[in-house]
């Protein structure tokens, strides 16, 4: 539990005031006493889950002045009157203009604890249930913002509607146009940061420019900082950032202050596979951003989105240019549904640019497999067989981290025969075998 107080008490009777403050204090509840309702409307946070108490009768500003202020300022926080004992009249007004229940003085202490307590539970409920809310709009929100009703899209999205509201990083993955900067933009818009969003493309920091870039240090400091105190920093390509580069960055995650904290959403091209085997990024780095990771899945394994898309783009790209939406037959659309889209989405949208503006739109073949590649060189059938088997037994422990058993069991074949297979395609290092 934070020291935050949870109560403000409004008296401008000084001893009554710390008597009733020194009461609830005792009782364990962090409390902060005001001598002018003012000076407490000043502090009035319509986020709060804290609780007034208030006495009715003040000079300055009575207590149910007090009360139509802050039911203006914050509706939610209930509002406890304390009236003069025997004040009927005060203790019906108070009610009928929203308070949340009156006291008459003198309270006993267990008396006032009592409401008070009940009064904090009805705003914990009243919080906790407008979060869940939120929690639901932010699921059905997400699917107008990242499109697709296939499996792998709606289990992206399930990822990104549980951590977009956490306070942790997270590292996007996944092919160039899969959507990464999107989902980030969904992330922060989310997260109920309140922040800026701020986008740093890690490919164009140097040792030279990191101060400047990065915390608005230096001659070539732009004019607004980017650290985005309180929001997000999008640090797109973060495996193209230089090591000694990626160590800085750590040291200034974790020096982050909680008074001043940002968060941080990565991403970075192609699988996890390939950024741990590249050596991209450090281990450490990679350890201290992937508690959450999400792949944007490429758009060829979202076969039953590309209609969809694809409509959506059309629309897009109709109004854009003040186009008709342009008459595709089935015959037309076929392609694009078994076409490898190697430039997803964002390919997907400049396909749809070429529709409405009556371009014409060429699909670029399959690039060559390596051994179809080599076949123009007259490859022998022997030599390509062995080309063939070395590039998948090479995958296969690529994928299973250069794990031989694993890479054996993904492979379907016993152990001993990858041994002998890998010495057969040169892949065992000297002495090993
Ligand atoms: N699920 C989606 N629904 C609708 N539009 C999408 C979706 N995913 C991506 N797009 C659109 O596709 C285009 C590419 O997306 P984005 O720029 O977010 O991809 P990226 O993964 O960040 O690309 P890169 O890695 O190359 O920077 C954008 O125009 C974006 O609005």
């Amino acid at each position: 539990m934070n020291n935050q107080p949870k109560i403000y008490v409004v008296d401008d009777d000084a001893d009554l005031l710390s008597a009733m403050v020194e009461i609830i204090e005792a009782a364990g509840m962090p409390v902060r006493g005001f001598s002018r309702g003012r000076a407490m409307l000043a502090e009035l946070d319509p986020e709060w889950d804290g609780v007034i108490l208030s006495d009715i009768r003040m000079p300055e500003m009575s207590g149910l002045e007090l009360l139509a202020h802050s039911r203006t300022m914050a509706p939610g926080v209930p509002f406890l009157l304390i009236t003069a004992h025997g004040d009927v009249r005060s203790a019906v007004q108070a009610i009928q203009s929203g308070a949340f229940d009156f006291i008459e003085k003198p309270a006993p202490p267990e008396y006032l604890l009592a409401v008070i307590r009940r009064a904090l539970e009805t705003r914990r409920l009243l919080l906790e249930n407008r979060r869940l809310k939120e929690r639901i709009a932010r699921g059905t929100d997400l699917r107008a913002r990242l499109l697709g009703r296939s499996v792998a899209m709606r289990n992206c999205r399930r990822e990104l509607a549980a951590v977009a509201p956490l306070d942790i990083d997270v590292l996007l993955y996944g092919e160039p146009g899969t959507g990464k900067q999107l989902a980030a933009r969904a992330l922060h818009d989310f997260s109920g940061l309140n922040g800026d969003f701020v986008q740093v493309d890690a490919a164009t920091l140097t040792e030279a420019n990191f101060a400047a870039v990065m915390l608005g240090q230096g001659d070539d400091a732009p004019v607004t900082t980017p650290m985005p105190h309180g929001g997000t920093l999008y640090l797109e390509r973060v495996n193209a950032l230089i090591p000694p580069l990626q160590n800085r960055l750590l040291a200034l995650m974790e020096a982050r202050r909680s008074d001043a904290r940002f968060r941080v959403i990565a991403s970075a091209h192609g699988s996890i596979e390939q950024l741990r085997q590249t050596d991209a990024m450090s281990d450490d780095l990679y350890y201290r951003l992937s508690l959450a990771e999400v792949e944007l899945p490429p758009l060829r394994e979202r076969e039953s989105d590309i209609y969809l898309l694809l409509a959506q783009f059309l629309r897009e790209a109709a109004q854009r240019h003040d186009r008709r939406f342009p008459e595709l037959t089935q015959q037309d659309l076929r392609p694009y549904r078994s076409y490898h889209w190697p430039g997803n989405l964002r390919e997907l949208r400049n396909v749809a640019e070429k529709l409405v503006i009556g371009l014409k739109v060429t699909l670029q073949p399959a690039a060559p497999t390596a051994i179809g590649a080599r076949l123009a060189d007259d490859l022998s059938y022997d030599d390509a067989m062995r080309d063939f088997e070395s590039s998948l037994l090479r995958a296969a422990l690529q994928k299973t981290g250069g794990r031989k058993a694993e890479a054996a069991t993904v492979l379907g074949v016993p152990r001993k025969r990858l041994y002998l297979r890998m010495k057969a395609c040169g892949l065992l290092p000297a002495g090993q075998d």
